[in-house]
């Protein structure tokens, strides 16, 4: 059986009453902390209240600022860039997933590198990447995400270089909370193919910007959305060498809602973006076979699963049971 997304039927849908979503997360923090020590008192600024992050991507993205500022410290951009140039040559994830969804007439599997969330805590105390992508890949992942972000999962660049450089085929992601260019060059020279970018991080002139950037250094990117009015808003980039990821789950809440994905899919901008013939990954909260077909009636053509591999200890054998 060919996979034929065109023979899932979609309602039409009533146009949404979304207008499209402006970015709600603050970058950075306003004037300083609405606290300042001083000996063993503390003082209230009341002009800077509201000066903590009010949700966990607001504090990850917060925290993003000093860490960049660190890495440029330990290996600055002209390093970066010779290091890019040696990097193995990117490789086609998107049509990695096209490919696989095609042959096997099921979505293509992004299966996901993750030890820890900050929703779950450690999910694989028994971390070693390359071994985990490997068995990904034996059990027939097309391609392989990589969580790079050190603080909030635990994860690194390091791990990415090291599943490129176990001889991992599949097209690497680097899923990243990408706010500069830097973070990309870092992603390519670590050997990713394709690179995350975040619509509730990001608003349209960034990404205009952030997506530029990437395609010049070769880099695919994979856009994730969580609302129709994001996916409003994303249509109006060019979006050549880009696919779309339909997040589940809401970064700011860690609520996940599986039927997000058609929600949004059968949505006007989400017919729009069929017609455009873009790929769609439905992403977070997939566990069982019966999620994947789920996802695969909504109208994706690939699905990006961590937890529910990474905790099993064959997780070859895991991904042949999802995509079974
Ligand atoms: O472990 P799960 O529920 O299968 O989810 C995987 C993936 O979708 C999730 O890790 C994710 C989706 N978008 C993100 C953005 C940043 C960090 C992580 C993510």
């Amino acid at each position: 059986m060919t996979f034929c997304p065109q023979a899932v039927s979609a309602p039409e849908a009533p146009p949404s009453k979304e207008p499209p979503a402006e970015v709600t997360i603050r970058r950075r923090a306003p004037a300083g902390s609405s606290t300042q020590p001083c000996g063993q008192f503390t003082f209230k600024v009341p002009q800077n209240e509201g000066a903590e992050p009010q949700n966990i991507l607001e504090e990850i993205v917060w925290y993003k600022a000093k860490e960049i500022e660190d890495m440029k410290y330990i290996m600055p951009t002209e390093r970066l860039a010779m290091m890019m140039k040696v990097a193995p040559p990117p490789r086609d994830f998107i049509g990695a997933l096209r490919a696989k969804a095609e042959a096997t007439g099921r979505p293509g599997l992004i299966a996901e590198v993750k030890k820890a969330s900050p929703s779950k805590g450690v999910i694989q105390p028994d971390f070693d990447p390359a071994k985990i992508a490997q068995a990904y890949e034996a059990g027939g992942a097309a391609c392989i995400s990589v969580l790079t972000c050190a603080k909030y999962f635990q994860g690194s660049f390091d791990n990415l270089m090291a599943i490129r450089k176990a001889g991992v085929t599949c097209p690497l992601l680097c899923k990243e909370f990408v706010v500069e260019a830097y973070q990309l060059f870092k992603a390519r020279a670590s050997g990713a193919d394709a690179v995350l970018l975040i619509a509730a991080v990001l608003p349209n002139k960034d990404l205009v910007y952030l997506m530029r950037a990437a395609r010049k250094i070769g880099l695919q990117i994979l856009l994730e959305v969580h609302s129709i009015g994001e996916l409003e808003r994303v249509l109006q980039l060019e979006l050549e060498g880009t696919m779309l990821g339909i997040n589940n789950r809401d970064l700011q809440t860690f609520n996940v809602d599986l039927d997000n994905s058609k929600i949004i899919l059968t949505s006007t901008a989400g017919q729009e973006a069929k017609r455009r013939g873009l790929l769609f990954a439905g992403e977070s909260g997939i566990f069982t076979p019966a999620h994947v077909s789920h996802a695969q009636q909504a109208g994706c053509q690939a699905i990006l699963v961590g937890e529910s591999l990474v905790k099993e200890s064959d997780q070859a054998e895991a991904v042949r049971i999802l995509l079974s």
